[in-house]
């Protein structure tokens, strides 16, 4: 007889990020959280849960919600979500938290493998490109089940830019990010709209190139707002929405860190493109014609991913 159980989604790192995310799955009833840290912030982490869950009657969401330092806790997690890691203070690159997150991604990476080798693992954790690939080559998973976040949410950034200045919904516009989460990732205009309407019949070409600009740089506008620690809400939203996405096999087309084969032009390498998300995750890589320029500006940042990677290859 068939016995329905929720899901049980593990959340590394009880930071903000973390914390963010465990909130909205758990308000969206996606399934249980586990929430993991290090020893030394267990208490706070398990503060931190028994708070949220503490919000489900108020709120009305069904959903067990526990912190904990024991990876042995996430035995048999359907999914987890990695945001272990430190964040970039104000005047740094993403890139210059490599060495330290790289250590942390392996740990993590070998615990998941003992305990929730079945899972699907959802990474966020900065250098995020070279994160993900690290993930990848650790645990050894399938690549549909290694996917990295950055492109939800860089294109929510451009997106909330877009309405801002025609003045329009939020959930009129679409728009289109490619390549790695960097100052060069590439806004792709051609392929945005509002309504389904071009960009370029609604905004004009130098208050489209200040957009694009604020996007590459939508992650660091709020580190220097901040003055420590980065974003988290925005984030955490992104996170969910593919979570969701493959949980509920809705066959989504959204933006994912994946590993490419040759899609693009490019081998060995994780970088943000078009994907179908789906219960069996990355379920297909969508591949778009470029223009000669768009092209360039995918080769540029793809070659900043690829510096990094290459940083870690000797030590993968
Ligand atoms: N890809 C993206 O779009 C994106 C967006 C936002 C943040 N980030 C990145 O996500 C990471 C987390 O950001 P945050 O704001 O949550 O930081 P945070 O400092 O608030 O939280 C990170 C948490 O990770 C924990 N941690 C460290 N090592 C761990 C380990 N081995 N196991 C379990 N937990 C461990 C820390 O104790 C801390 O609680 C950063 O690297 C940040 O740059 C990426
Ligand atoms: O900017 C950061 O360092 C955090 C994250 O990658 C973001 O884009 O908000």
């Amino acid at each position: 007889m068939a016995h329905f159980k929720r899901r049980k989604i593990a959340v590394i790192g009880a930071g903000f990020t973390g914390t963010t995310t465990a909130l909205m799955i758990a308000q969206k009833e996606l399934g249980d959280v586990v929430l993991v840290d290090i020893p030394s912030m267990e208490k706070p982490a398990r503060g931190k849960a028994l708070d949220m869950l503490e919000a489900g009657p108020v709120q009305k969401f069904d959903a067990a919600i526990t912190g904990t330092s024991d990876y042995g806790d996430i035995e048999d997690a359907d999914m987890v979500i990695i945001t272990a890691g430190i964040p970039r203070k104000p005047g740094m690159s993403r890139d210059e938290l490599v060495e330290t997150n790289a250590g942390i991604m392996k740990d993590v990476s070998a615990q998941v493998k003992k305990y929730a080798p079945e899972s699907y693992i959802l990474i966020l954790s900065n250098p995020v490109d070279a994160m993900t690939y690290t993930c990848f080559k650790e645990t050894g998973f399938p690549k549909n089940r290694v996917i990295g976040q950055s492109g939800v949410l860089d294109t929510a950034r451009f997106n909330t830019f877009v309405a801002q200045e025609i003045g329009v919904s939020v959930e009129d516009v679409t728009g289109f990010v490619l390549g790695g989460h960097g100052d060069s990732m590439v806004p792709l205009v051609r392929y945005s709209n509002a309504g389904g309407i071009p960009l370029d019949k609604l905004i004009d070409e130098e208050r489209m190139e200040a957009i694009v600009e604020r996007t590459r740089k939508g992650g660091g506008e709020i580190v220097g707002l901040l003055g420590e620690g980065s974003a988290y809400y925005a984030p955490a939203a992104s996170l969910v929405q593919m979570v969701e996405a493959i949980i509920k096999d809705k066959k989504r087309i959204l933006p994912s860190i994946a590993y490419l084969e040759g899609e693009y032009g490019y081998k060995d390498i994780y970088l943000g493109v078009p994907t179908i998300l789906g219960g069996n995750g990355i379920e297909s890589v969508i591949e778009l014609p470029l223009r000669k320029e768009e092209k360039d500006a995918l080769d540029k940042s793809a070659a900043a991913v690829e510096k990094v990677i290459s940083s870690l290859k000797k030590k993968l």
